[in-house]
């Protein structure tokens, strides 16, 4: 997943050395975050009386620039010598570079886009890594749920008992005929969403909600997981069930994960804040979905191999 984010970032298939180099960073600042958060809350005092963790974090800062500005520059050289019609794969660092900020008429700095690319990467590899093996973990529970799933995507993609579902090429355009999968992916999502709260928001104006004041300027969040288990809203809550999220009568998924019409969950989180990585995830879990059935990796395998010695 990091490795197809950072070519998806940067647009160049990079050595293994530079990709490794790359997640050294983000792991150590990722995991140092809760440390350096405390930085935030009085900058000015805390960075005298913190005064190693403050340097420490400027050194991993530093590092992360050095490695990722070579990154960018070298992208920005090779569109220069491009020209527009040749075909070139848009890269995020290519629309981070083609940005003019209307509101202060200027392009982004280096630095900006450091922290740009750094919340990319960040963001998308672990919350689709871990709804990824949730909803693998689940299917090894549920064989009858597998085998639903194996043979909607067999007679989607073809294949036979003979033949391995790596022979066939499955093509994005696919995907929609598979409705059975999106209901498992968001039967996933809905069961275990990577994340249990979305990012920490605050408050524009008073509001009263249900009889509660919440000031303004308050931090406010949202219990995301609490929310998919409500057996107010959910059937059997705790059940891996897939076909609550087919349409009645119809063998279509019509659930709107956006939550724009009703919030049932909202794994993504919701409103103008909502995941912006919702669609490039949604096609991960489903793409990736397909890529372990690898026979080395053969989950369908597994998963028979394992009844089989039930
Ligand atoms: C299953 C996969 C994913 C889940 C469940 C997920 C979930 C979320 C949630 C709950 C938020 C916070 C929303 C809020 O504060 O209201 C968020 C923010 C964000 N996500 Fe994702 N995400 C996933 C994948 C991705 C991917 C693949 C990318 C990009 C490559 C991405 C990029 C971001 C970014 C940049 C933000 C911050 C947006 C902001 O500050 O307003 N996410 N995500």
């Amino acid at each position: 997943m990091f490795c197809l984010l950072v070519l998806m970032c940067f647009g160049d298939k990079l050595e293994e050395p530079q990709i490794k180099q790359i997640e050294n960073i983000q792991r150590r600042l990722l995991l140092s975050f809760s440390r350096f958060n405390i930085l935030n809350i009085f900058p000015r005092v805390g960075r005298i009386i913190f005064r190693s963790r403050w340097k420490e974090l400027i050194q991993l800062r530093q590092e992360q620039e050095n490695i990722f500005i070579p990154l960018i520059e070298a992208r920005s050289k090779a569109k220069e010598q491009k020209p527009e019609h040749d075909e070139l794969v848009v890269a995020y660092v290519d629309t981070l570079l083609n940005l003019e900020l209307p509101e202060e008429n200027r392009k982004l700095n280096h630095g900006e886009m450091v922290s740009l690319c750094s919340e990319f990467l960040s963001a998308g590899t672990d919350t689709t890594s871990t709804a990824l093996q949730w909803i693998m973990a689940n299917l090894v529970k549920n064989p009858s749920i597998q085998e639903k799933l194996y043979q909607e995507i067999v007679s989607v993609v073809g294949g036979n008992e003979q033949s391995k579902l790596t022979d066939v090429v499955v093509k994005e355009e696919d995907l929609q005929k598979i409705p059975y999968l999106k209901a498992v992916i968001l039967e996933g999502l809905r069961r275990h969403p990577p994340g249990h709260f979305v990012l920490p928001h605050t408050v524009t104006e008073e509001v009263e909600l249900d009889g509660y004041v919440v000031p303004k300027n308050a931090t406010i969040n949202f219990m995301v997981a609490d929310m998919g288990l409500d057996p107010k809203v959910w059937e059997d809550p705790l059940e891996f069930r897939p076909e609550r999220f087919l349409v009645e009568g119809s063998d279509k998924e019509g659930f709107d994960i956006t939550a724009s019409r009703e919030i049932k969950m909202m794994p993504f989180g919701a409103g103008r804040r909502i995941c912006p990585g919702l669609a490039l995830a949604m096609l991960h879990l489903e793409i990736r979905y397909k890529l372990v059935s690898a026979p080395e990796l053969n989950l369908f395998e597994f998963g028979k191999n394992k009844r089989k010695s039930d």
